[in-house]
C-alpha cells in the first residue's frame, strides 16, 4: 500500500488487541502514530519491538513501524497533545456481576485526553460500546473544542492486520445536526475530511464508506456481532436437530451456504463462539436493549448465549457418556486452548471451559496449543499443559479437538493412533476428515453429525 498524500499525526489510546493493531496499521499507511496505554509493561514491550500477543505478521509490522520512525509508544497521555486525530481503543469488558459493558476505562481515557485536545482535532471512538455511549461522551469532547465521531472496528483476531488494512467497510458516525437527524455538522466542519485522510489509501482502493449518525454507528457494530453470534447459535441449534434425526450438519451448512441470500460464512457448528468480543458483546447488547425497553431483542440474544454455552456442556456430557458416565482417572487430551486458531487469546475460550470442567470432574487432563499455553499457565495453573503435540497425544484415552489450528486439522490419524491409548476423537470443530479417521480405526464423534 502506498502512503497518504498528507500524513496525519494520530494517537491511539489503549494498546490491547485492537489498539496495537490499529496503531501499527495506521503507521503502515504512512501516518505519524503514538500508541498510549496505562500499562507500563505493555508500552515497554511494544516500544522494544516485542509483539505482546500472537497475531500473524504483527511482529514484522511492529518492527517496520518502529524502524520507520512513524510509530512510537508512551504511557503519557500528554504524548497525544500534538495529534490531529485520536482513536480511543480501550477495553469495554463485561461488568463484574452484570451483563452490561463496563465503560469505566472508556470514560477515564477520554477524560484524561480532554486537557490535551487541540481545537479542531477529532476523537474517534473505536471501542465497542452500547448504543447511546457516544452521546454521553460527546459533551466532554466538544467542551474542549474537538469533535467526537464513532468509528467501530470489525477486525477479527488471527487476521487482524489484514482486516485492518483491507476492511469490508469503514463506518463513521458523526453528530447529527440538531433536529435534522442528518449527520451534517461534521461534513461542514472538516471532521470527515480528517477521517477520509486517515483512511485515504483504503478509500482510494474502493472500500465502502458509510457515514451515519452516532447511535447508528454504535449499533452497526453491536448488530454485526449479534448477527454473527446468532448465525453460529442457529447452526448449533440445527446441529442438535440433525444429530437427533440422523442428519449431518456439515452437509446442511454447505447446502445452505450456496443460497446467495444466506452465504457460507459463520455456519460452522461446533463447541461454539468465544473470545473477547462476541460473548460479552451480545450480553452488553441485550442489557442495553432491556434498558431501552426492547424486551424481544434481549430475549433473542439470551437464547443465542444459552445455546452457545450449552455446546460446551454437551461435549463434556458426551465425553462422560463415552466413558460410561464418569471421566474420573481418564486421560483426556484437549487440542487447542485459544478461542480460535492463529490467536493466543483465551478470553472466554470454549476450549478452556471444557478443559476446566473435565479437570473438575476428575479426568487426567492435558491441554495443548501452539501459541496460547503461556496465557493458560498464568491463569489456570491447575490444568496439565503440554507444549509437544506428540507428548499430549501419548497415552490419551480420548482426544477433544477444541481449536482448529492447522496442525490439528492436518494430523495424520494413522500416526496419532500409534501414540494414544485409545482411538476416540471428539471433533469439536467438525474439521477433521471423518472418513480418514474412521478408516484409521478411530471412533469419530463430530457435532451434529451422524
Ligand atoms: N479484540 C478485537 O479483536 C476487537 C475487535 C474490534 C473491536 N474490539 C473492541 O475494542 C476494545 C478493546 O478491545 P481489546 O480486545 O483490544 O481489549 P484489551 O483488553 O486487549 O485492550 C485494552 C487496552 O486498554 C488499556 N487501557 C485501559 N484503560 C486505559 C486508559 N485509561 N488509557 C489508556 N489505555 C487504557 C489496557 O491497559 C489495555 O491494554 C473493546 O471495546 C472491544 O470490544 C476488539
Ligand atoms: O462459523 C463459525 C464461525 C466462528 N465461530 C467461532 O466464533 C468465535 C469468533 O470468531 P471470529 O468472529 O472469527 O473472531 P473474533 O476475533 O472474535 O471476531 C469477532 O469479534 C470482533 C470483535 O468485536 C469483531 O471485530 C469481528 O468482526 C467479529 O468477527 C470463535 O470462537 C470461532 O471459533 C464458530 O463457532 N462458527
Amino acid at each position: 500500500m502506498s502512503g497518504p498524500t498528507t500524513p496525519l499525526r494520530i494517537s491511539v489510546i489503549g494498546c490491547g488487541y485492537l489498539g496495537t493493531v490499529h496503531a501499527v496499521a495506521m503507521a503502515a499507511l504512512g501516518h505519524d502514530v503514538v500508541g498510549i496505554d496505562v500499562s507500563g509493561e505493555r508500552i515497554a514491550q511494544l516500544a522494544s519491538g516485542e509483539a505482546p500477543f500472537f497475531e500473524p505478521s504483527l511482529p514484522e509490522r511492529l518492527a517496520a513501524g518502529l524502524a520507520s520512525g512513524r510509530l512510537r509508544f508512551s504511557t503519557d497521555i500528554g504524548a497525544a497533545a500534538t495529534a490531529d486525530l485520536h482513536f480511543v481503543c480501550v477495553g469495554t469488558p463485561q461488568s463484574v456481576g452484570s451483563d452490561a459493558a463496563d465503560l469505566r476505562a472508556l470514560f477515564s481515557a477520554t477524560e484524561a485526553l480532554i486537557p490535551h485536545l487541540k481545537p479542531g482535532s477529532v476523537v474517534a471512538g473505536k471501542s465497542t460500546v452500547p448504543v447511546g455511549t457516544a452521546a454521553r461522551l460527546s459533551g466532554l469532547v466538544e467542551g474542549a473544542g474537538a469533535t467526537l465521531v464513532w468509528n467501530p472496528e470489525f477486525l477479527r483476531e488471527g487476521r487482524a492486520i489484514a482486516d485492518s488494512l483491507s476492511p469490508d467497510r469503514i463506518v463513521i458516525g458523526v453528530s447529527a445536526a440538531e433536529g435534522s437527524g442528518r449527520p451534517a455538522s461534521a461534513e461542514s466542519s472538516g471532521t470527515l475530511d480528517i477521517l477520509r485522510q486517515a483512511y485515504a489509501t483504503m478509500l482510494e482502493l474502493g472500500t465502502p464508506l458509510v457515514v451515519t449518525d452516532l447511535p447508528t454507528a454504535e449499533l452497526v457494530k453491536g448488530a454485526a456481532n449479534a448477527y454473527l453470534a446468532t448465525r453460529i447459535s442457529f447452526m448449533n441449534a440445527m446441529a442438535d436437530v440433525a444429530e437427533r434425526a440422523g442428519a449431518d450438519v456439515v452437509g446442511l451448512a454447505e447446502a445452505l451456504g450456496h443460497d446467495e441470500r444466506i452465504g457460507p460464512h459463520y455456519l460452522r457448528a461446533g463447541i461454539g463462539f468465544g473470545g473477547g468480543c462476541l460473548p460479552k458483546d451480545i450480553r452488553a447488547f441485550a442489557a442495553r436493549a432491556t434498558e431501552l425497553g426492547a424486551a424481544a431483542p434481549a430475549a433473542l440474544l439470551a437464547q443465542v448465549d444459552e445455546i452457545n454455552l450449552g455446546q460446551r456442556a454437551r461435549i463434556v456430557e458426551a465425553v462422560a457418556e463415552h466413558f460410561g458416565g464418569s471421566v474420573v482417572g481418564r486421560r483426556v487430551t484437549v487440542l487447542g486452548a485459544a478461542f480460535k486458531p492463529e490467536s493466543d487469546d483465551i478470553r472466554d475460550s470454549p476450549a478452556i471451559d471444557i478443559a476446566r470442567e473435565l479437570h473438575r470432574l476428575g479426568s487426567i487432563l492435558t491441554l495443548t496449543d501452539p501459541a496460547a499455553l503461556p496465557n493458560v499457565a498464568g491463569r489456570y495453573p491447575e490444568l496439565g499443559l503440554e507444549a509437544s503435540l506428540d507428548d499430549a497425544l501419548r497415552d490419551a484415552d480420548c482426544l477433544i479437538l477444541a481449536t482448529e489450528w492447522a496442525e490439528y486439522r492436518q494430523l495424520d490419524p494413522a500416526r496419532a493412533a500409534t501414540l494414544v491409548a485409545s482411538r476416540t476423537v471428539f471433533d469439536g470443530r467438525n474439521c477433521l476428515d471423518r472418513e480418514a479417521w474412521s478408516a484409521a480405526g478411530w471412533k469419530y464423534r463430530g457435532i451434529g453429525r451422524r
